[in-house]
C-alpha cells in the first residue's frame, strides 16, 4: 500500500457484526496519517466505538484488515477473536479514566511504563504529566482529583509509551463543557508532543469544530469526505 511510512492505522474492506444481525461497522476503508487530528462524529449506536476498537486492536474484524504499519496487522480470515491484542504503539482515552485506586498520579503513569518492561522511569512519568499540566498532582492518590484533573492523568498515562496513535472514545463525556475542552487540549498537547496521530470520538460539536478533520459515521459507515460534501452543498470551499 502506497505511503504507508506515515500511517498510524489503515483499514481496507473493514466490518464487524455482532451476533447474526448487527453490523457496527461495515466495509470501512481510511487511513489516519501521523500528526492528524480526527474528530469521529455521528449519531448514537452509528458504530463510532466499534471503530475505535477496531483501530485500537481491542476487537477483531469481521471482514478485512486492519494493518498498523511497522507494528501489527490483523486480518479477519486468521483472526481469533479473543487472541486480538492491542499493539504496542497504539493508546487509548476511555470515558472513564480507571487510574488504580492505591497507586498515586506519578505510580499510575509509571505502571504504563512497568508493564512495558521498562524500569527507571519515573522521570518519563513526570514529563508525560507536565505535558498535560498536572504535574503538580503527582503525589495525590485518584480519589483527591477532580474528574477532569483523573481524566488528564488518564491522557498521560497514554502518551508515557511514546504511542504513534492516540485514541479517544468520548473522553470529554462524563465531564462539563469548560474541564472537556482542557481535556481535549491535553489530548492534543500530548498527540504534539509524541508525534502521533490522535482521533477523538466525540459527541460535542465544539470540540469537533476545533480538530483539524472531522469524519462521520452513519449506520455503521465510515464518510471521511462529509465536510466536503456539506461545504459544497453551501457553495464553499474547503475549509
Ligand atoms: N458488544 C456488542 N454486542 C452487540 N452489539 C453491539 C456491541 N457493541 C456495539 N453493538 C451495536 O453496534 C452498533 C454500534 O454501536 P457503537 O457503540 O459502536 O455506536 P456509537 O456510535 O459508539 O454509539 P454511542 O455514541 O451511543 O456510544 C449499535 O447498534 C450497538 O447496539
Amino acid at each position: 500500500m502506497p505511503g504507508q511510512a506515515g500511517v498510524a492505522v489503515s483499514l481496507v474492506n473493514v466490518s464487524r457484526t455482532y451476533g447474526r444481525a448487527v453490523v457496527a461497522v461495515h466495509g470501512v476503508d481510511c487511513e489516519v496519517r501521523l500528526g492528524t487530528r480526527i474528530a469521529l462524529v455521528g449519531r448514537s449506536g452509528s458504530g463510532k466505538s466499534t471503530l475505535l476498537h477496531l483501530m485500537a486492536g481491542l476487537e477483531a474484524p469481521t471482514t478485512g484488515t486492519i494493518e498498523w504499519p511497522g507494528l501489527a496487522s490483523v486480518h479477519a480470515e486468521d483472526s481469533d477473536p479473543e487472541a486480538v491484542r492491542r499493539p504496542v504503539g497504539v493508546s487509548v482515552v476511555f470515558q472513564a479514566p480507571s487510574l488504580v485506586p492505591a497507586l498515586n498520579v506519578r505510580e499510575n503513569v509509571l505502571l504504563a511504563l512497568l508493564l512495558k518492561g521498562e524500569t527507571d522511569s519515573s522521570h518519563r512519568a513526570m514529563r508525560a504529566l507536565d505535558v498535560v499540566g498536572v504535574a503538580e498532582l503527582a503525589d495525590r492518590l485518584p480519589e483527591e482529583l477532580s474528574g477532569g484533573q483523573a481524566q488528564r492523568v488518564a491522557v498521560a498515562r497514554a502518551i508515557v509509551t511514546g504511542p504513534r496513535l492516540l485514541l479517544a472514545d468520548e473522553p470529554t463525556g462524563r465531564l462539563d463543557v469548560t474541564t472537556g475542552r482542557a481535556v481535549v487540549t491535553a489530548l492534543e498537547a500530548a498527540a504534539r508532543h509524541t508525534g502521533a496521530a490522535l482521533l477523538i470520538a466525540t459527541h460535542d460539536l465544539g470540540i469537533a469544530e476545533r480538530l483539524g478533520t472531522r469524519w462521520m459515521m452513519r449506520d455503521g459507515r465510515l464518510d471521511t469526505a462529509y465536510e466536503d460534501t456539506a461545504h459544497k452543498a453551501l457553495g464553499r470551499g474547503r475549509p
